[in-house]
């Protein structure tokens, strides 16, 4: 059974998947409704209300993922979800049109003066003359940000026969094409635009984007709408060029502070705002919600997400392609991390044969989580175990070869350590199962599964019957047996896979053992 929280206003029918599915159960509350039993939701579904803190994430001790009905992330602590292995989600496309219809018709109200119109005339005036507006027909308008937002925008633009002029450091030139827009520098936009919207993220790129600086390369009598985030037009950079006329009007839909409360914009006749409704439609709510239930469904089902903000994204048929090489890895991290209890610098993975033209980031995030899990107290996984390898000083990187000596596939790590170099060797062979092939210079074939012990020892007679004999004095029974050696009488390895797990006295008395170098218990 898994528990969900909705703490924010979501649309119910959207949720459909997760109100019907059997092994869920959905808590519509507000986190302060239900901050005694924070610890118990499996995952948390908000919009932008919710704030999701780093606070909030260390009490909600089982979540596992946050669902983001809506595009913006601000909100969400992503680092913070990241450092908890909390996947966070999002709905990238399901309120475009709304927002894009939306910025449409903040930029009709603003120069056709609806709004202090429908003001005058509900004060029982009929002044005609107040309101002369300009037509959007001819007129040049800059688009800042051109991704799913701002080239809906665009296309709207173009069918009202305006010129559309697209700044975008990142737009690729062929997408610029495919749309049919020229892109333009910053500068270009800003000197040649009756109206400037604009769709980029918040970041610190775009915080203060059109602050005094570059408002004073635009023209006289601009008209700015902001329908993305608060902060990229810079408030009081923005009320300073109201003062002086040199703006003609600003349209807002989103502001540095929500609610705004009683801010000196607020004051201007020609400042038009609407609180946060770029995503308010019937249909955009059911699309984001839809999307991010159908996702976290997916998720606590062990199934790969599509819209992933703090994991490598992988489709269906990717996820079913990797999946029994990101098993693979995962166990072989947790093998080597067991074999090398010292400080490790440096984790060297290769893949070679099949896996080698695979998406590997996400088996590789699976090793090293699988490496880290025995060594640190709090969760890990996919989502945070890049960064608590980064915080551990471990280096780690991949290398692909078309040599996989005999396998159909195999993964390689070397892995450095303070005082040993430590190797493995694995591959994956359908319908059979995933073994090691190499363990630390000796080619062996065994099952990383269950509990295992590693025995390094002299090649003599009589090893295998010492083993043997302690194990079956203290009833413990030895499922399977692989042995190694690097030439005849020089050194050998047994893993053997038990039972039961070990106790530690057993490992001691083995230790003992005359030509025994070591002896270690690994469980995977
Ligand atoms: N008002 C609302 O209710 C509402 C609804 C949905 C989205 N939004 C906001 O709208 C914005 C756009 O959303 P989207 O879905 O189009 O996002 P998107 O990721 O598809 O597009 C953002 C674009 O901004 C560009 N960009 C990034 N940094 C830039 C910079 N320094 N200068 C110029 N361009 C830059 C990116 O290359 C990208 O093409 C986001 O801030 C989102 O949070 C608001
Ligand atoms: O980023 C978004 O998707 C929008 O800002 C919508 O936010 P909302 O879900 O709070 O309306």
């Amino acid at each position: 059974m898994f528990r969900i929280l909705v703490s924010d206003a979501i649309s119910e029918e959207g949720l459909a998947p997760l109100l019907n599915a059997e092994h869920i159960e959905v808590v519509q509350k507000k986190v302060s409704d239900v901050e005694e039993y924070l610890d118990q939701f499996d995952a948390l579904l908000v919009r932008s209300a919710t704030k999701v803190t780093e606070e909030l994430l260390a009490k909600m001790k089982s979540l596992k993922i946050v669902g983001r009905a809506g595009v913006g992330v601000d909100n969400i602590d992503v680092d913070a979800a990241t450092k908890y292995g909390v996947v966070v989600i999002n709905a990238p496309d399901g309120n475009t049109i709304s927002t894009a219809e939306h910025t449409f018709a903040m930029m009709a109200a603003l120069v056709r003066h609806i709004p202090q119109a429908h003001v005058s005339v509900k004060s029982r005036e009929w002044n005609r003359s107040a309101f002369v507006g300009s037509e959007l027909y001819g007129k040049h308008l800059g688009v800042i940000g051109f991704g799913r937002i701002g080239s809906e925008v665009a296309k709207r633009a173009r069918a009202f026969g305006m010129k559309v002029h697209v700044y975008d450091p990142f737009l690729t030139k062929a997408r610029a094409e495919k749309i049919g827009v020229e892109p333009c520098t910053l500068d270009e936009v800003l000197s040649v635009s009756d109206i400037i919207t604009v769709h980029t993220p918040l970041t610190k790129e775009t915080k203060g984007l059109l602050g005094p600086k570059n408002l004073a390369k635009t023209k006289k009598g601009v008209y700015l709408i902001n329908c993305a985030r608060g902060g990229i037009m810079d408030e009081q950079a923005l009320v300073a060029f109201l003062e002086n006329g040199h703006v003609a009007g600003v349209a807002l839909d989103v502001f540095e502070q929500e609610p705004p409360g009683d801010h000196p914009l607020l004051a201007f006749d020609n400042v038009i705002v609407t609180p946060h409704l770029g995503a308010s439609t019937v249909e955009a709510q059911l699309h984001v919600a839809t999307q991010v239930a159908e996702e976290v469904l997916k998720f606590l089902e062990g199934k790969p997400v599509t819209s992933s903000i703090n994991l490598p994204t992988l489709s269906k048929e990717v996820y079913e392609k990797i999946q029994s090489f990101y098993n693979l890895a995962k166990k072989m991290g947790t093998v080597a991390s067991q074999y090398m209890v010292e400080p490790v610098q440096e984790i060297a993975i290769t893949y070679s044969g099949t896996v080698a033209d695979l998406e590997t980031t996400f088996i590789t995030r699976s090793l090293l989580a699988g490496f880290l899990k025995p060594r640190v107290a709090s969760t890990v996984n996919e989502v945070n175990a890049a960064m608590i390898a980064k915080e551990r000083g471990i280096v780690f990187g991949e290398k692909f070869s078309t040599n996989s000596e005999g396998y159909a596939n195999s993964i390689a790590l070397t892995i450095y350590g303070e005082k040993q170099t430590f190797t493995i060797k694995g591959t994956h062979i359908p319908n059979y199962g995933d073994r090691i092939v190499h363990f630390n210079g000796f080619a062996i074939d065994f099952a990383p599964e269950g509990h295992l012990l590693y025995i390094q020892h002299h090649d003599k007679p009589g090893m295998i019957g010492q083993v043997g004999k302690i194990l079956g004095d203290h009833q413990v029974n030895i499922a399977t047996m692989q042995v190694g050696r690097q030439a005849v009488g020089g050194k050998a390895i047994m893993m053997l896979s038990l039972d039961k797990p070990l106790a530690d006295s057993i490992v001691e008395k083995l230790s003992e053992v005359t030509d025994i170098e070591s002896v270690k218990k690994i469980e995977v």
